[in-house]
């Protein structure tokens, strides 16, 4: 028990260390290995070099060695984009798998952003690891021997580093663009390659005319300014930002392990074991989030990717409500129907405990398979979140039953997580005994699953009817005609020198050009902005005639409603355990592309509807 408080307050002081020190300048390190020496084998082997920086990781080609000379020539180099002072530049020496049913090329050089420190290959063997922070490799130029620690301790590489600063801005020139990656309510999201270093990123586009005219503006500056704020393991980081004539650019860090939403449909659910891990790295996220006094509001599976090392990273922070640390309750209905907590339907007000109902109900629906208060119809989904029974499949633990029960409590106030110390109220419950949260938050535990990709360019996780069908955004396409007074709705967006930054607790919101604007649509557009919803209370359903919350066709992993069953019963011998007469599809192994196919498909089907619900519900005029 001791044990566990204190490593629970070992990752509460780690974590306190990913605020953000954002460079002033852009900047980049030069990084090449010349040389290895003091390896110690006895037959030949191969090697390779993984080399990590803020998200970013890239493998050598490997090395065949087959004498014993004392050093040997490696030569190779490659550039990192550097965006904090936090960084820390970790290389990794492996020895290459030498099972003959090794499928992994480790033939090229590959950039496997991001995070991706064990490389591609889940069998090569450590040969030893450097790690160099910030403070050393920003000393402009370096070229010296280093020694590796971990596995053979004899061997040392010789390094050169080179460390620029330079007051370029960015901009969306600077970039090739790949493939179109996914689609969001405003734009798509991209793979791009920067072309000075060439490091992949994602690069989310979002059109402006159609951010003014659903109201979001406000979204997408709280999006930019909390990504360039915070720095966390777990949430996505944030490059750049600009703008063109017609479109906001924000460049991501590249996940390339695809959405948790398309791993669970591959395994219908996952063990308990599993769930553990993802749940407790989005607990780390969010209780981050929290810490600083930022409500996430839109937890689902859909935001949740998985890096190419097969650890969770949180995205679209659009949604997120900033300064509630007073403890003010909040009004928006905003979030999406199957995770909402019940404060929010009733339009009573909420506080940040409404993320640890729709982590309960994601934890549920990880081993069970579906959402606790599942209906195809939005309007009776409402009405179970607010007054169903729970009920647990029949295989659950009473550790993880007990969890979701307390995370899943109507009451907000006696909700587990709800007290001041927030997420270490739940890292305390017994589910979590024997977790080791700083080595989780490390990333020194091993994922449950790792993605498998063949090279860089290998979209395998993504959906194919953005990667194959649909051609990438050009953000410097003018398709529309704002009017000055729009634009200057977004003044403020676009990534300069002296706006990236020294962000910290204490400047805030308020520093450099990082304000967020009003949302208000300008009068003279010619489009009407959608008007935006007051804070719906249940005393004015009646008078609107809309059900509590009116979101559109929701989507499950496991729901599939074209699939007809086959198998003479009915539901494919599957019973949900809070509904017994829903139908799931049977249980089909397809190949991941028609798969993916099948359960984008679904998806995309309600997305402009569901995301149009959503925004529109998100805003009103005193809460946003
Ligand atoms: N950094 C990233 N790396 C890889 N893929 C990403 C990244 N960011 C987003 N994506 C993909 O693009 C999709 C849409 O991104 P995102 O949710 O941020 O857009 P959005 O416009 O805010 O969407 P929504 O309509 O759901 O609010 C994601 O579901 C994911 O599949």
């Amino acid at each position: 028990m001791l044990k566990d408080i204190y490593n629970s307050l070992l990752s509460k002081k780690q974590n306190e260390q990913w605020n953000s020190v954002m460079l002033e300048n852009q900047a980049q390190l030069f990084f090449s290995l010349k040389s290895i020496k003091g390896l110690k084998f006895e037959e030949p082997i191969k090697i390779y070099c993984v080399t990590s920086l803020e998200k970013q990781s890239i493998q050598t080609s490997t090395l065949t060695i087959s004498d014993h000379s004392n050093t040997i020539e490696w030569n190779e180099g490659y550039t990192f984009d550097v965006m904090s002072s936090n960084s820390v530049l970790v290389l990794s020496i492996w020895q290459s798998c030498i099972q003959n049913n090794c499928n992994h090329n480790h033939d090229q050089q590959m950039d496997i952003t991001p995070n991706n420190i064990k490389g591609l290959n889940n069998n090569g063997k450590l040969i030893g690891k450097l790690s160099i922070p910030y403070s050393t490799f920003s000393r402009q130029y370096l070229d010296q021997w280093f020694q590796l620690s971990g596995g053979n301790n004899s061997t040392s590489v010789h390094l050169k580093l080179s460390f620029t600063n330079s007051n370029k801005k960015v901009t969306v020139n600077d970039f090739v663009f790949l493939r179109m990656i996914g689609k969001g309510a405003f734009g798509q999201v991209n793979l791009v390659k920067k072309i000075d270093t060439g490091r992949l990123y994602a690069m989310k586009i979002i059109k402006k005319d159609r951010c003014l005219d659903m109201n979001a503006v406000g979204h997408t500056f709280t999006e930019r300014k909390l990504l360039k704020k915070y720095y966390h393991p777990f949430i996505v980081g944030l490059k750049y930002s600009f703008q063109t004539q017609d479109s906001l650019c924000m460049v991501l860090d590249y996940i390339g392990g695809g959405e948790l939403f398309y791993h669970i449909s591959e395994r219908e659910t996952f063990s308990e074991e599993t769930a553990r891990f993802y749940i407790s790295q989005i607990m780390l996220a969010i209780g981050f989030l929290h810490e600083h006094g930022v409500i996430y509001r839109d937890l689902k599976l859909e935001n949740l990717l998985m890096d190419l090392d097969g650890n969770i990273c949180l995205v679209d922070l659009g949604l997120c409500k900033e300064d509630v640390q007073d403890g003010r309750p909040t009004y928006t209905m905003c979030g999406s129907p199957e995770y909402v907590a019940p404060e929010i339907i009733t339009g009573t007000g909420y506080g940040r405990s409404v993320d640890w109902w729709a982590l309960g109900t994601l934890f549920y629906e990880m081993i069970a398979g579906l959402p606790p208060f599942y209906s195809e119809d939005p309007h009776e989904m409402s009405q179970f979140i607010l007054s169903a029974p729970l009920k647990f499949p029949p295989n659950i633990s009473k550790n993880a039953a007990s969890l979701i029960t307390l995370l899943l409590n109507r009451d907000p106030a006696k909700r587990l997580g709800s007290g001041d110390s927030d997420v270490e109220e739940i890292k305390a419950h017994p589910f979590f005994r024997n977790l080791n949260w700083s080595k989780l938050l490390n990333k020194e535990i091993d994922p449950p699953f790792k993605p498998h990709l063949i090279g860089p360019l290998d979209l395998s996780y993504f959906d194919p009817v953005c990667t194959i069908h649909s051609q990438p955004a050009n953000p410097n396409t003018i398709n529309t005609n704002l009017s000055e007074s729009d634009q200057m709705a977004f003044q403020g967006f676009s990534y300069s020198a002296p706006d990236i930054f020294i962000y910290n607790n204490t400047t805030g919101a308020g520093s450099a050009n990082g304000m967020m604007l009003s949302n208000s649509p300008n009068p003279s557009r010619s489009t009407p902005p959608m008007s935006p919803v007051s804070p719906v209370s249940p005393r004015n359903y009646n008078n609107t005639g809309m059900s509590p919350i009116n979101f559109s066709p929701v989507h499950s992993p496991l729901v599939n409603r074209n699939s007809s069953n086959n198998n003479g019963n009915g539901n494919g011998g599957w019973v949900h355990p809070q509904y017994p007469n829903l139908q799931q599809p049977i249980p089909q192994k397809l190949p991941l592309l028609s798969k993916l196919q099948e359960s984008t498909f679904e998806r995309r089907r309600s997305l402009s509807v569901n995301a149009q619900t959503q925004f529109t519900l998100a805003l009103s005029p005193d809460d946003e």
